[in-house]
């Protein structure tokens, strides 16, 4: 709940990681390293103490399913393995409160580096209307995900532990808009979706393995999220 020791951090992450998202990518600073139909994939090369850090920034767009509704499945630890394929377990060590989990995550081990596992909190936010960042959509939602520590998941060697800054912002346009009372259809769903991500793998890793993984698994993994979602919602009442 609010009182809960991580809170500050958890709502002072959040608030930063929705304008980091928001900020345009201008051709500048971000490098355009993959594009499929509507999705765009940028990254920045960074490496820090010899370790690829790159972060990215993936802009999407899809029609079909609400930005509630890919924020919950992406926040979600019920489904996370119906979409993720670079897992070997998921863990909730914690719930924080309602909207917030603590998850240990155990990653396939990508060859020839060591196994990597991840400890971070995942919150879920609806953005309210009143606030600027939400602009003139029907409905904003954040998920953002950040390395933590916990008493039940020391750092114990056995595997690499990443560090990690993860948000997923997404915003539903009603498109084309409709008169007032009439019921929208979700072909009139447009949701934009963006995917910021900073993953530092924690130890040693080839920068050529990295860059290479990297530029086949997030693409991969945005689309199958995408599609996972406007399958699984495409028979169902709309849910804002
Ligand atoms: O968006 S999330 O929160 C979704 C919940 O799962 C997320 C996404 C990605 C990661 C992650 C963690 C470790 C690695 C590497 C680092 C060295 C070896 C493993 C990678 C690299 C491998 C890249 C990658 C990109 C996309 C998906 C999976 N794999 C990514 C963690 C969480």
């Amino acid at each position: 709940a609010m009182t809960h020791p991580l809170w500050p951090e958890i709502d002072r992450v959040t608030r930063e990681q929705l304008s980091y998202a928001q900020q345009d990518v201008d051709g500048g600073i971000w490098q355009l390293f993959a594009e499929e139909g509507e999705m765009k994939m940028y990254r920045r090369e960074l490496e820090e103490d010899g370790l690829v850090v790159d972060p990215l920034k993936a802009v999407h767009q899809i029609r079909g399913a609400s930005a509630h509704e890919m924020a919950h499945h992406f926040w979600s630890p019920d489904v996370r393995f119906e979409w993720e394929t670079t897992l070997e377990q998921v863990t909730v060590l914690d719930r924080i409160s309602e909207d917030t989990l603590l998850f240990l995550q155990l990653h396939k081990r990508v060859w020839p580096t060591a196994q990597r596992d991840a400890l971070f909190w995942s919150h879920i936010r609806e953005i309210p209307k009143s606030d600027p960042a939400n602009c003139d959509a029907h409905d904003t939602w954040i998920v953002c995900n950040k390395s933590s520590e916990h008493p039940d998941a020391p750092n114990d060697g056995k595997c690499v532990r990443v560090d990690l800054t993860i948000c997923f912002v997404c915003q539903t346009f009603i498109d084309p808009p409709v008169a007032e009372g009439e019921s929208v259809s979700r072909d009139n769903l447009l949701t934009k979706i963006t995917y910021c991500s900073v993953v530092n793998p924690g130890g040693w890793a080839p920068a050529s393995v990295l860059r290479t993984v990297y530029k086949r698994e997030y693409p991969k993994f945005l689309k199958r999220f995408t599609q996972y979602v406007i399958d699984k919602t495409a028979d169902q009442p709309i849910a804002f």
